[in-house]
Parts: structure tokens; sequence; C-alpha cells
């Protein structure tokens, strides 16, 4: 991870709801083209963090933040830049799957549609981005079926098409397989792994082998705090901090 670039960052990050203060002088750095776990028990504050970068606390009336957070050299909180334009480069996919009630085909459509893609351009993007997130076989002859009725992975990976369509540089993921089966559960890692070629992926899980088995780096989160944050393998393997050996080896959380 030293090399890498590093394609999203916080630094001095605070966060408040109200007098609660949820993220404590948060620094992280995201090396692109990597999937980066956050970890933690749970109310550390590991989806608030995920939130910030992409502007998800804008309207929360009680939250107020302080610090950078940076998208290579941009500032994602400069008044210059619109939320719209933060969220067509930093992606998220949700906990669980959010589907429009609408066709496949129309799920992916709407974004790219309410983004100014050319109609003519949009039924390649949209073949491509199936194909990304290997739904393509699977969806190809009933783009017209409504979304809800797929099963909840397909469902997922449909969220995840609905992201890589918008080619977005940063993907967020909260927690995106907590309601799904093993099997599905496997092909989304699977996928992820994949989607680490063309993207940076920052997931939240509670699920210590799922990080093992996806995430190039991880960060432990306790109490709103970074506690540590390396490769995967030497936080759960060789961790420098109590409170990490601790929670890698479930002994809370
Ligand atoms: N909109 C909000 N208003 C007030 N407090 C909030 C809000 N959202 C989160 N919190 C509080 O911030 C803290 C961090 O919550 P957060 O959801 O980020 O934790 P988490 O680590 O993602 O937890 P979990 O693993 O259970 O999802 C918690 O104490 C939570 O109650």
């Amino acid at each position: 991870m030293n090399e890498a670039i590093i394609k999203l960052s916080a630094q001095g990050l605070n966060l408040w709801f109200g007098n609660k203060h949820v993220l404590k002088n948060v620094s992280v750095t995201f090396p692109e083209k990597q999937v980066t776990a956050l970890i933690g028990p749970s109310g550390c504050g590991k989806s608030t963090l995920l939130r910030c970068f992409n502007r998800m606390h804008d309207l929360s009336p009680d939250a107020r933040i302080e610090g950078k957070i940076m998208l290579e050299n941009e500032d994602l909180y400069d008044k210059k830049i619109s939320v719209t334009e933060v969220r067509k480069r930093v992606g998220m996919v949700f906990q669980k799957a959010n589907p429009f009630p609408k066709s496949i085909y129309e799920n992916i459509n709407y974004g790219l549609k309410i983004n100014d893609i050319p109609s003519k351009e949009r039924p390649a993007i949209i073949e491509r981005a199936l194909k990304e997130s290997y739904l393509w076989e699977e969806v190809k002859d009933e783009l017209k079926k409504p979304a809800t009725r797929m099963s909840g992975g397909q469902q997922q990976r449909l969220c995840i098409a609905r992201t890589v369509a918008l080619r977005p540089e940063v993907i967020l993921m909260d927690e995106p397989c907590s309601a799904l089966d093993p099997i599905s559960t496997r092909k989304v890692e699977e996928l992820i792994v994949q989607l680490k070629k063309q993207y940076t992926i920052v997931i939240v899980t509670h699920n210590m082998q799922q990080a093992q088995r996806i995430a190039d780096q991880t960060i432990f989160m306790y109490l709103g705090e970074v506690v540590e944050e390396g490769r995967t393998d030497d936080i759960f393997n060789h961790p420098q901090k109590d409170l990490t050996k601790n929670y890698v080896s479930g002994h809370f959380g």
C-alpha cells in the first residue's frame, strides 16, 4: 500500500451529531484500486465515516463536520463541487439492496438519464454495467422484468451495476452482504475483487472472514477513533495494539 496512489483520504476529521462527538480526529488513506475494510464494534462510527465520503450528512441538520476529505487533490467539501458531482465520482451501495420499483433496465437507465448521458449511448453502458456486475448472463433475456422480482443477491448486484454504470472513481459499500445468504455473499465478494481492478473500494463489514477474504487494507475503529490501520494480514495476524488483537480474536464486539 505504501507505493500505491492515495485515491481518497480524510485528514483530522471530526464529526458531531448535536453534542455527540462521533468521529474523533480521524485521518485515514485509501489506496487506489484496492479494497479497504472498515471494521469495529457496533456504534464505533464506521457508517458515519463512510457517509462522509460522499457527503451523505449534508442533509442532516444536526451533523457538524470539521477536517478535510480529499479525492486525490480535490477537497470534496469545497463549495465549488456539487453534491451531484461528488456522488457521481464516489458511488455508494447500501446494506439492503434498494432497487427502484422499475424494470432491471430502467434501474440503470435512470441514473444515466439524470446524469445527462445521451440516450443512444445508454444501451451499451447498461450492458457493460450488467456484465461488470456478473449479472448479464442471468438477466439479458428479461431486462423488462421488475427488479423487485429478482433474488436478494441479484438485487444487490443490480445496485452495484447501477453504481458502476456511472463510472465512479470510488465505490463505498455499507455492509453490502449482511442481508444475503452465503452463496450470494460469495458472488458479491468475487465481484468486489474483480471491481477493484477498476475502482477504489471502501467496505464496512462486521464479518471478519469477509474482511480477510477481500480487503487489501483494514482499518479498525473504536469509539469514533482509528485504533490501527494496515495491511489486512497484519491487522488480523500481527496487530500492534492489544485493543485490535482483542477485537479481531473475538473477545468483544
Ligand atoms: N443521524 C444521527 N444522529 C445522531 N446520532 C447518530 C446518527 N447516526 C449515527 N449516530 C450515532 O453515531 C454513532 C456511530 O454510529 P454508526 O452507525 O456510524 O456506527 P457503526 O460503527 O456503523 O455501527 P453499526 O456497526 O452498528 O452499523 C452511534 O452512537 C450512533 O447512535
